[in-house]
């Protein structure tokens, strides 16, 4: 392996970087080897790959290696890292002989023939996005009224030539040429001056040489990645407001394939919510019962509201009823209507949910909690979409969708006689389920990004990005509240920061050094260790509203403090928590 050195003056010279390009490939064929730059590691990029050059000179590293790998070739080594040291200012190519000679030339005539030589489409931007270098491969390709001055915006690049200025970073799109409609990758990099983008290179390559880019893309994304890896302790210090809050081009692509705007709200690219969110557009388009199943807060009525979004009830209502917050003795009633005079306190008739709902959909929350008897009347309007109000005479039918959803394992709740089977299987007719968030960590950057966006603009703030150490925390942690107790703390860490950036120190307590958040820390245990000693009564209240805060649900308190989700809901009520719970639920 021989070191040349590729000095950082020299890595934004684009001639510099085609010279050494038609040497690269001179030497090659000359010796029958191929050439890479190395940095004296394993990683390695072709000399003969212009897009791939081109991103290694804008790296920070300006000692780069030069070597060819089978160890039987060092003539060519040693002849291009000569090349390399040399002063090239005198050379040009000799398009006879194909290869380099001697002869005073025009820097400027030298980099047109340069040029004219690539098979490959190269065009150089300026600061003010007018042409200053175009090669014929490329005008060839794109538009060939291009010259120099001109400018690409009229051509299917010019939102790309505007993304590259706004960003600083390079785009790679697949475009079709205009004479054979043949796939061009073309890439747009911006060159950098002091952090500033002073112009642009673009490159365009046949598909044909797409093999060759996919295994520079595989160098450069493995290069990347090291990279990654030696700055970590730099960038523990460093905000990161892009690489959390970007959506990568693949991830953008990923949620326009969403069945539709329905369900763009629903955050998430791990392949079991993509799944998920299939089925449940499919499920939109047909008029059988859904059951979404999942932990609390992973996002179940979100779906349900997609469902019915995206189907052809939208103009009508959707009607949601949680069956764990109203008591079974009141929820026949809340369901199906009541006359008046039908029982104490019915002082005048009273429509319920299915009638309500009426052409459009109802959403049964909580479904597991619904008791045997009840089960029983909703399994009769299932079957044959009737019903009476409670107190009357007179049969109703109505034309109501239902999507159901639990937390519980309703199949379980079946082997054990709390739940019907034959109502289970009516249900069950889609069964679509939400993964908990502690098993799709690769979709917590992406919610953070959505909660602190929605936040800033809900509470008026203007929280810039997050740290590094600070997000680590957050795909860390566990997470049993799921999205519900995630979107929470980035509502309490927007409205109670003062800083632009959120750093591990603005999250709670429990995030600083990856512990769990456990009961320990709640504000409730803060109390107790107090010296005074308050009536057991607040210490409840306590508990029952951190239950709330964090798992959303009554039934996901009640299991987290191992009581009955009535009793909860009865606290609930007894201690005015019912804000509470709405409050988060309706986030
Ligand atoms: N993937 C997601 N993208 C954006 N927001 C989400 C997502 N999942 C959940 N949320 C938000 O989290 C909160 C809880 O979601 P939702 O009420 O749909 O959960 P759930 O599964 O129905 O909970 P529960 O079983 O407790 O009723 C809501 O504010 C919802 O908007």
């Amino acid at each position: 392996m021989k070191r040349a050195i590729v000095a950082a003056e020299a890595r934004l010279n684009l001639e510099f970087v085609l010279m050494l390009m038609l040497k690269a490939r001179e030497l090659e064929e000359r010796w029958q080897t191929r050439l890479f730059f190395d940095n004296g590691k394993k990683d390695a990029v072709p000399v003969t790959e212009v897009v791939s050059i081109l991103r290694l000179c804008n790296l920070r590293n300006p000692e780069l290696w030069i070597s060819s790998r089978d160890e039987v070739s060092p003539p060519a080594e040693e002849e291009l890292a000569a090349f390399v040291e040399r002063d090239f200012r005198n050379l040009v190519w000799d398009v006879e002989t194909g290869s380099f000679r001697n002869k005073k030339a025009s820097v400027d005539g030298k980099l047109a023939v340069l040029l004219g030589l690539l098979g490959d489409g190269v065009c150089v931007l300026d600061a003010a996005a007018a042409i200053t270098h175009v090669n014929e491969a490329y005008s060839a390709m794109i538009d060939r009224s291009l010259k120099i001055g001109s400018s690409l915006e009229h051509t299917c690049l010019g939102d790309m030539v505007k993304q590259v200025f706004a960003s600083g970073k390079t785009v790679h799109t697949l475009i079709s040429d205009r004479n054979t409609a043949a796939q061009i990758m073309a890439t747009l990099q911006p060159i950098l001056a002091n952090g500033r983008v002073t112009g642009i290179i673009s490159v365009l390559k046949h598909s044909d040489t797409i093999q060759n880019l996919s295994e520079t893309v595989r160098l450069v994304t493995e290069k990347s990645k090291k990279l990654e890896e030696q700055s970590k302790r730099e960038r523990e210090n460093r905000w990161y407001p892009e690489r959390y809050v970007s959506e990568t081009p693949e991830q953008k692509i990923v949620r326009a394939l969403k069945p539709g705007a329905s369900f763009q709200s629903f955050i998430g690219m791990h392949h079991t919510v993509l799944e998920a969110l299939a089925l449940a557009g499919k499920a939109a388009q047909v008029q059988s019962t859904v059951l979404i199943t999942g932990k609390s807060g992973t996002g179940k009525e979100l779906v349900a509201e997609g469902i019915h979004q995206a189907g052809p009830r939208s103009l009508q209502p959707l009607v949601k009823v949680n069956c764990a917050a109203i008591p079974e003795s009141l929820l026949e009633s809340e369901l199906f209507g009541h006359e008046k005079g039908a029982f104490t306190g019915a002082i005048k008739r009273k429509l319920g949910k299915f009638e309500l709902a009426h052409k459009g959909t109802l959403f049964l929350d909580e479904i597991g909690e619904m008791g045997l008897e009840m089960q029983t009347k909703l399994l009769r309007v299932l079957q044959n979409s009737t019903f009476e109000r409670v107190g009357g005479e007179m049969t109703l039918q109505v034309d109501v969708r239902i999507v159901a959803a639990t937390n519980r394992d309703l199949e379980q709740m079946v082997r054990e006689g709390t739940f019907r089977e034959d109502l289970y299987y009516r249900l069950n007719v889609i069964p679509i389920h939400l993964p908990p968030l502690g098993e799709r960590k690769t979709d917590i950057p992406l919610l953070v990004n959505y909660f602190f966006k929605w936040f800033n603009r809900q509470l008026g703030r203007d929280v810039k990005g997050i740290s590094q150490a600070a997000m680590d925390a957050l795909v860390r942690y566990g997470w049993p509240g799921n999205v519900r107790e995630l979107k929470n703390i980035i509502e309490r860490v927007v409205v109670l920061t003062d800083e632009a950036y959120i750093d591990i120190c603005d999250l709670p307590q429990c995030f600083h050094q990856g512990r769990r958040c456990d009961g320990e820390e709640t504000h409730f245990y803060g109390s107790i260790t107090k010296e005074e000693i308050f009536p057991l009564e607040k210490y409840e209240k306590d508990i029952i509203r951190a239950a709330l805060e964090r798992y959303g649900s009554y039934s996901a308190a009640a299991k987290a403090l191992g009581i009955t989700h009535k009793t909860v809901a009865a606290k609930a009520r007894k201690y005015g928590l019912l804000d509470w719970i709405n409050h988060w639920t309706l986030l």
